[in-house]
């Protein structure tokens, strides 16, 4: 099981300082949504530029011109690029053809994705890495989690590995980890707390002997 580490609300000085208070303690660095609208794919390049040994993944969330989008993020160094589980198949399929192209990976993320054991299997069928379950900012707001939508995709994915995102806290990560994913993403609950590098340190042990 590894650990990424979501970065949403920074600019890229604040995001590179955080990633260098943290990096011993994570896998994978995203460079959130937010930040991608504020900087572009400017952040992707100088976080990869900075931290070369650490995978980071560009959270585009692509919901239409896959190819087209996963090529630019290569380019700028991304190492996985996210998909949108709702967008259609041709936007899925051209993103892990261009993905495959560049040695790069494919996450599908399933916010607001309905039937979702139904989509699931049809998305793993695509040959995309990795099925993210995904309750956001908004979700968050109403209370709701993704615990119960991992168990449901564990029971269909047979080929991608599976990620879960979405108001993870130090508190919430063993129930999270009872589930079995492959891939725990994390963001206010490092990022949003005092000591940051004791609360990733905690956080990968607890991933690390799961
Ligand atoms: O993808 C995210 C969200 O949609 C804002 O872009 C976050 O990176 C994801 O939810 C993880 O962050 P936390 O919920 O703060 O853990």
């Amino acid at each position: 099981m590894e650990l990424q580490l979501a970065l949403d609300l920074v600019n890229i000085p604040e995001a590179k300082q955080l990633v260098a208070e943290v990096a011993e303690h994570i896998d994978i660095v995203e460079i959130g949504t937010p930040v991608v609208i504020n900087e572009g794919l400017r952040a992707v390049k100088e976080m990869k530029e900075a931290f070369p040994s650490l995978r980071v993944l560009a959270d585009l969330k692509i919901m239409d011109a896959g190819g087209y989008e996963v090529m630019k993020a290569s380019e700028a160094g991304a190492d996985i690029i996210t998909v949108l589980g709702v967008s259609d198949d041709s936007t899925i399929k051209g993103a892990v053809e261009e993905a495959k192209k560049q040695n790069k990976k494919i996450m599908v993320d399933m916010i607001n994705v309905k039937d979702i054991e139904e989509r699931a299997k049809e998305i793993d069928a695509l040959g995309v890495d990795y099925i993210c379950v995904h309750s956001g900012y908004d979700h968050q707001a109403a209370g709701k989690n993704s615990f119960e939508e991992l168990t449901a995709i564990k029971r269909v994915v047979k080929h991608a590995k599976t990620a879960i995102a979405g108001g993870i806290k130090l508190s919430t990560l063993p129930e999270v980890i009872k589930a079995n994913p492959d891939l725990v993403i994390v963001g206010g609950g490092i990022t949003g707390q005092g000591d940051k590098k004791a609360t990733a340190a905690e956080m990968q042990k607890l991933v690390r002997q799961a």
